[in-house]
């Protein structure tokens, strides 16, 4: 079916089915045939044996079966477990067919996480199993010693923040947010993880005294929403994470969160009773702002003169506040009514048009300049609205469209008010990195009508082409979380991804880069495209359309996430302009018959990239050249070994076929790539992505 869709071009684009479908069996890799697995997919197959009656050598088929049994008992999960769990776009293996990496995010999921299933999978390196509705205790995962990245986010998980997570040393990252946890943190928690690069714990139900962390390694925390109480210990990794990261703790206090804690009240104040001599400094009990601790404070002797000058000093600063307050009121009403009469006509003004934005400063942190966008319907169709589903859909997002049935995270005018840095304008408009509240790190995208092709714009294509693009989860692509769109207004919103582009770390920033990065490292983002490539084609049946290696971004683990995912259709009639070097033969001209082949052509181009660390190869020089020996005579480090380097190289020049027809399809390319390191597992393990982090 994919290769059926070879022939179609991309403007439509078809319903996405669910991210779980069965993944069919690979197709023969390197054979004669190119097409792809069939579609619909087949039919659950599932050999379940209970939990308790696992053998000790059960393989991790059998395990991940025990997990589902209890995580998915209304087995709309499909998984080919009859086949092996290792050809599911979900799971990643090692040589020896471990499980090493299992990601069932947003797969409905909502039953409990039995022990002695996935614990035993002891090669596991990252375990996702983010925004499900599992619940019950997290079961003891003490054996997954390898584990170096635990989600479990999204959850009704209950319980005590889990002993045995606390045991497991090489844990990076951690993410229990959005749970219903509890309870007190284990003692020595703060220096369980020595290599802990984020940690996420926000709404819960902890309680207790937060521990001072204060790993260099440690880049985001956020303890918000919880009861932890006392003070925010003052190490210097925690005090720069900011007050947002410890918002939403009534009885936190401290430096970070400029909130006295209660204690150095007793040191200051003297209550009643108190015989201390001293005054109280009468600022220092308004700067708590805490309003039951005013009984703490012993006001001054009100009969003595110094205090009479005190009392008419209070008493002017008083009525001048009072005055500035009645000042604000007025010029808040005005402002008001001003955006009374705005809001009868939707404002086409959201983040600042490419050319304001040229003309304000590059980082613009003075909210007023991203504008205000009027969410209110226009009065037409807000005259159609019945006044409940007026509510609802302010209520729910203030008019932005969440993608893949996920909740509202925030609503358009906390992402408008958002301090925002120009990041680079691209291809169809201007990227933004929004700042909401101080904590929340997004993407914004402003599409510039300019660039677009009219048809792409029609409110209706629009929602309908976002919302399949939305739909797409995958560890490997970049999701979108959001879009928006009003009269002449298209916003996408993305998570951000921390660590560059992959074209920054090939050509980027490092002088002294004469030489292509580490093999393990090409090897390593060479699969993670391939995967996500593969799940676009196969999941979605979309076209990504654009991939170069500027669209491929490193995220908080240095894996490689595709972006700008299948926005080809975007520019559909417009004219080819640049990036000409990953442009398939048959597309030089338009953006018109865009297929799945095209994908693979770029694909290619980014392979020979990727390895050779030199600029993409033009179409004409490409033809004129001996790709193994350009590779080999770019590539001298000792580590590799030239058997693989020219599989690779092999694998890339039958993506950059002439033909479309005779290129492989995105699965046998990954399947390809994966024989070849998993034949390089022994080899040198030191990467460039492991070295940088
Ligand atoms: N999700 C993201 N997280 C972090 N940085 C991003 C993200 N998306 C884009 N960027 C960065 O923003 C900058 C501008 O990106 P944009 O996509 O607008 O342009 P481009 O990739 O150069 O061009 P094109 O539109 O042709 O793909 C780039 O430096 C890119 O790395």
């Amino acid at each position: 079916a994919g290769d059926a869709a070879s022939s179609h071009s991309q403007p439509t684009l078809p319903a996405v089915p669910p991210v779980q479908a069965v993944r069919p069996p690979p197709a023969a890799v390197g054979g004669g045939s190119h097409s792809q697995p069939s579609f619909p997919p087949r039919a659950p197959v599932r050999a379940v044996p209970p939990p308790a009656k696992l053998a000790s050598t059960a393989t991790p088929g059998a395990l991940l079966a025990a997990f589902l049994a209890k995580a998915d008992p209304s087995a709309h999960l499909r998984f080919p477990l009859a086949v092996s769990p290792c050809s599911h776009p979900a799971v990643s293996c090692s040589a020896d067919g471990q499980i090493t990496r299992l990601v069932l995010e947003s797969s409905g999921l909502n039953g409990t996480f039995a022990p002695a299933t996935l614990s035993r999978l002891v090669e596991l390196r990252v375990l996702s199993l983010k925004s499900n509705a599992l619940h019950g205790p997290i079961p003891d995962l003490s054996p997954l010693e390898n584990l170096k990245a635990l989600f479990l986010a999204g959850n009704r998980f209950s319980g005590p923040f889990p002993a045995s997570v606390a045991s497991l040393r090489r844990l990076r990252s951690i993410d229990l947010a959005g749970n219903r946890l509890s309870g007190a943190l284990p003692p020595g928690i703060e220096v369980a993880f020595p290599h802990l690069t984020f940690l996420r714990l926000d709404a819960n139900h902890f309680n207790g005294s937060l521990p001072a962390w204060n790993q260099s390694s440690l880049k985001l925390l956020n303890v918000s929403y919880n009861n932890f109480s006392g003070p925010v210990p003052v190490t210097p990794v925690m005090a720069q994470m900011g007050a947002a990261a410890f918002a939403g703790n009534p009885e936190l206090c401290g430096e970070v969160l400029r909130r006295e804690c209660r204690g150095s009240h007793l040191l200051f104040f003297h209550g009643p009773g108190n015989n201390g001599s001293a005054a109280p400094p009468v600022q220092s009990a308004a700067a708590t702002g805490d309003g039951p601790q005013r009984d703490d404070i012993s006001l001054p002797d009100s009969s003595t003169p110094r205090s009479r000058k005190l009392r008419r000093r209070a008493a002017i600063a008083v009525a001048a506040t009072a005055g500035a307050f009645v000042a604000v009121l007025l010029l808040c009403a005005m402002i008001a009514m001003k955006r009374g009469k705005k809001r009868r006509r939707p404002s086409s003004a959201a983040y600042p048009s490419p050319k304001k934005s040229a003309a304000m400063s590059e980082v613009s942190r003075d909210n007023t300049d991203l504008g205000y966008v009027e969410c209110v319907p226009d009065e037409e169709t807000a005259a159609m609205m019945m006044p409940e589903e007026k509510a609802r859909r302010l209520e729910r997002s203030g008019c932005l469209t969440f993608c893949a049935g996920e909740g509202a995270s925030y609503s358009l005018e906390q992402l408008m008010r958002a301090s925002a840095e120009v990041l680079g304008r691209g291809s169809v408009g201007t990227t933004y990195k929004a700042v909401l509240d101080g904590r929340l790190v997004v993407i914004v995208k402003r599409l510039d009508a300019a660039k677009i092709g009219a048809a792409a714009l029609e409110a209706e294509a629009f929602e309908q082409n976002m919302d399949a693009v939305g739909r797409l989860r995958h560890p490997n692509l970049v999701s979108l979380r959001a879009f928006f769109q009003a009269k002449e207004e298209r916003l996408l919103v993305y998570d951000y991804q921390p660590n560059g582009s992959l074209y920054s770390l090939i050509h980027g920033s490092r002088s002294s880069r004469a030489k292509p990065l580490h093999w393990t490292s090409c090897l390593k983002i060479a699969e993670d495209i391939g995967q996500g490539l593969a799940y676009i084609h196969q999941a979605s049946r979309l076209v990504h359309g654009n991939i170069k290696s500027s669209n491929v971004l490193l995220g908080s683990d240095f894996e490689a996430c595709l972006t700008d995912n299948c926005l080809a259709f975007l520019l559909e009639s417009s004219e080819v302009k640049d990036d000409a070097a990953y442009r398939a033969p048959e597309n030089m001209k338009s953006n018109r018959r865009l297929t799945p082949k095209s994908d693979i052509y770029a694909f290619g181009i980014l392979l020979l990239e990727l390895i050779s660390g030199k600029p993409p190869l033009q179409h004409s020089v490409l033809v004129a050249t001996n790709l193994q020996t350009y590779v080999q005579s770019v590539r001298d480090d000792e580590g590799v070994d030239v058997e693989r380097l020219s599989m690779i190289v092999d694998i890339a020049s039958a993506c950059v076929r002439s033909s479309p027809e005779s290129r492989p399809t995105a699965w046998q390319v990954l399947k390809m790539i994966q024989e070849v390191k998993e034949a390089d597992t022994a080899g040198d393990n030191d990467s460039d992505l492991t070295s940088n982090s």
